[in-house]
């Protein structure tokens, strides 16, 4: 998996995407990622990326020609891949475009600062708009983190034993199981003691039970999405009766 990142911060999407399991990634090859900066595009000795608003108003707007250089160098090597520009107005990002956007062999982000891009430019290059949610933030670099951490997850290899991603109770459509690890007491507290049974079938389907469990309590809309089969329905019945809801 290859991303390519458009941003005038390719130093702050480099420092945060080489943490954990996903730097170690880059490291061994199984994630490549490649920053394109406008600045080192622009068309006169000052750097310009960004120019005063037609139309008035407050705040810049970045020019199109030092964007679309950058996105056409990024194009020119390695094979095709969408550009989305993470905006907003986008549909926001789920489990549906996280598992499309990884069987893609690269994707090209683009990230806007300031008021905004000019509309020329989404017009000439951009493939798709994505959102992470409905707030603004100060520029796309974030939300584009977010994307790449999501999809590199789903590259196999990156998270070690693979099961591992598929046994992340969101890739089910559920929210998490409890987690527990040393002391088995701490502050008075101990761990269901399925956990420590070493019953591996009984500790997976207790998993199984709390995550639907709790994601009944916490989204049901999740839960209607999924469907329940009827041991996952059994087990959930079992756990409103224990946990009168
Ligand atoms: N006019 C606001 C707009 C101008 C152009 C740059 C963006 C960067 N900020 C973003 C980007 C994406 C998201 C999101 N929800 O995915 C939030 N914030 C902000």
């Amino acid at each position: 998996m290859r991303f390519d990142v458009v941003t005038l911060f390719p130093e702050m999407i480099r420092s945060v995407m080489g943490y954990g399991v996903i730097g170690r990634a880059i490291e061994r090859g199984l994630v490549e990622l490649v920053t394109w900066n406008p600045r080192d595009y622009s068309r006169d000795r000052h750097g310009t990326v960004d120019d005063r608003p037609y139309g008035g108003g407050p705040g810049m707007v970045m020019k199109v020609e030092p964007l679309r250089d950058a996105i056409q160098a990024a194009r020119a090597v390695s094979e095709p891949g969408p550009v989305i520009y993470l905006s907003p107005d986008g549909p926001t990002l789920d489990g549906g475009h996280v598992g499309s956007l990884a069987e893609q062999s690269r994707v090209i982000l683009l990230c806007g600062r300031y008021e905004g891009i000019d509309e020329r430019l989404i017009e000439l290059e951009v493939d798709a708009r994505l959102s992470i949610g409905d707030y603004v933030v100060s520029g796309g670099e974030l939300p584009a983190m977010v994307v790449m951490d999501a999809v590199a997850r789903l590259v196999p290899g990156v998270l070690g034993h693979a099961e591992s991603a598929a046994q992340d109770a969101f890739a089910e459509g559920l929210l998490d199981w409890p987690h527990y690890t040393r002391p088995e007491t701490v502050a008075g507290r101990g761990v269901p003691a399925v956990l420590t049974s070493g019953d591996h079938q009984a500790v997976a389907r207790w998993r199984l039970q709390q995550a639907l469990g709790r994601t009944q309590a916490r989204r049901p809309d999740l839960l209607d999405r999924r469907g329940l089969d009827e041991q996952e329905q059994a087990l959930l019945d079992a756990y409103r009766a224990e946990h009168g809801n």
